[in-house]
This record gives C-alpha cells, sequence and structure tokens, in this order.
C-alpha cells in the first residue's frame, strides 16, 4: 500500500544516493600498496572529504531539507556526517563493492593508528549490517533518516525535521514489509542499527581526539564538520 507520492520519494532519494558515489579514481586509491600507517591515514582522510562532499549532494536531494532553517540544514549535517560515513563504509564490508576493497579498507582501518578499543565495536557494527542484507533502497532511505535526526545538537526546529523524518521512516516501514514479508521484524532491526550508530559518534569522538594527540592532521572539509583545529 505504498501511496504514488510515496514511490516518487523512494525514487528521488534511491536515484540521488545512487548519483552520489565517491569517485572510481578515489576509491581505487585504497587498492595501491603503501600500507604503513601514515599512508593509510592519509588515504582514509581523502575518502571521508571525498565522502563528506558527496553526503552534502545526496543531502541536498532529500525533499523538504532545502527549505528547512539554514542553520538547521548545518546542524544536521555536521551531526550526522559520521554515522552516514559508517553506513556508507558499511556497504563496502557488506561486499556492495569489487572485489578486494573490503579487505583492503578492513587492513587500513586496522593500521591507521584507531586503538584496539574502537576496533571491536566498528567490526562489530560492519557485521551487523551485512547481515541486513540491506537492498539500495533500504540503504539510501536509512541515510536520509539518519541525516534527519531531530534531536542533533543545535537543531532549532526540530518538529520540521521530525516531518521529513517520519515521512522517510513511513515508506521504509513499507518497504520493509514489501522485500521481506517472512521477517516482520525486519524494520525493528533496521532502526536497532540506527540505535548501535549513534553509540559509534562517542567512540569516534575518542579516534579524532587520539588522532590529534599524535599530531594527525585533517582536511579544512573534515576540520569543520567534525569541528577540530
Ligand atoms: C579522517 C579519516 C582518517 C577517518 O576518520 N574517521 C573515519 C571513519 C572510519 Cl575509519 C570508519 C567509519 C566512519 C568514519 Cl568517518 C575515517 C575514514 O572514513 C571513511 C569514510 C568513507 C570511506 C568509504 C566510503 C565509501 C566507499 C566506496 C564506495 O561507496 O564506492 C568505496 N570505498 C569507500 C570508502 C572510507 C573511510
Amino acid at each position: 500500500e505504498i501511496t504514488k507520492e510515496q514511490q516518487a520519494l523512494m525514487k528521488i532519494i534511491l536515484d540521488a544516493y545512487n548519483r552520489h558515489q565517491i569517485p572510481q579514481d578515489v576509491a581505487k586509491k585504497l587498492l595501491q600498496d603503501q600500507y604503513s600507517a601514515e599512508e593509510n591515514f592519509l588515504l582514509l582522510t581523502e575518502m571521508a572529504t571525498s565522502q563528506v562532499q558527496v553526503l552534502v549532494e545526496f543531502t541536498k536531494n532529500i525533499p523538504g531539507f532545502l527549505s528547512l532553517d539554514h542553520e538547521d540544514q548545518i546542524a544536521l549535517l555536521k551531526g550526522s556526517a559520521v554515522e552516514a560515513m559508517f553506513l556508507r563504509s558499511a556497504q563496502v564490508f557488506s561486499r556492495k563493492m569489487p572485489k578486494g576493497h573490503t579487505e583492503v579498507l578492513e587492513a587500513r582501518i586496522r593500521k591507521s593508528g584507531i586503538s584496539e578499543e574502537f576496533m571491536t565495536p566498528m567490526f562489530n557494527f560492519y557485521k551487523s549490517i551485512g547481515e541486513l542484507h540491506m537492498v539500495q533502497e533500504e540503504q539510501a532511505l536509512l541515510t536520509a533518516i539518519t541525516i534527519l535526526t531531530p534531536d542533533r545538537p543545535h537543531v532549532k526546529d526540530q518538529h520540521a525535521v521530525e516531518r521529513l523524518q517520519e515521512s522517510m521512516l513511513d515508506v521504509l516501514r513499507k518497504l520493509c514489509a514489501l522485500q521481506h514479508p517472512q521477517e516482520p521484524q525486519y524494520f525493528a532491526r533496521l532502526l536497532g542499527r540506527l540505535t548501535e550508530l549513534r553509540t559509534l559518534n562517542h567512540y569516534h569522538t575518542e579516534m579524532l581526539t587520539s588522532w590529534r594527540m599524535n599530531d594527525h592532521k585533517f582536511t579544512p572539509l573534515l576540520c569543520e564538520i567534525w569541528d577540530v583545529q
């Protein structure tokens, strides 16, 4: 019982999600052979910077987003960037990417100055996303829902964001019922991943701090979106 306008919304979100991807020449850099912790950190920084640019373009295509208060648009992007990048990089681990990217990305993350205590929750998350075998539509909607989280820091008009998020949640709920009729709790499992994502935010903040203590440099875009330096 997905309505006509919900189908239109789904198409817009999916097209935006597929249109905005990391350029292949950037993604291919993952496969080059330098593997020092420094090299890996630089590569991951380039990936993250490119991914943030992709994320901004995707977000601008979410119906209603550009009509939100401008400062709230920034607050939503800053508040959701890390979570959206965990979702996106999770695709690489759930083998959406060409052979080889998965192992290489894992190897680079494991040797980039991130302390052991963050590796377990990070790779547990990647595994739990992989087990869901999400279709593209679900991944695109889940990313839009993550970005449209009303209670991010400094969001003024939370109700306006809530209304946009609710319409996305309604489409996702119906899509899950259609895609996984034999698994009525699938939609709830997807939402459970969003809760797990929030815990990763805290780990990520500590990862940033420890990188900075070892004098690692980020790009201007990442400094702006993560309020560092
Ligand atoms: C500043 C750096 C060191 C950093 O800090 N925290 C994190 C970080 C980490 Cl280490 C894990 C999760 C989230 C973040 Cl922000 C990172 C690295 O972030 C990323 C972000 C995104 C990709 C990523 C995305 C898509 C694709 C892709 C495709 O879709 O075609 C093919 N290859 C991809 C690679 C990798 C690494």
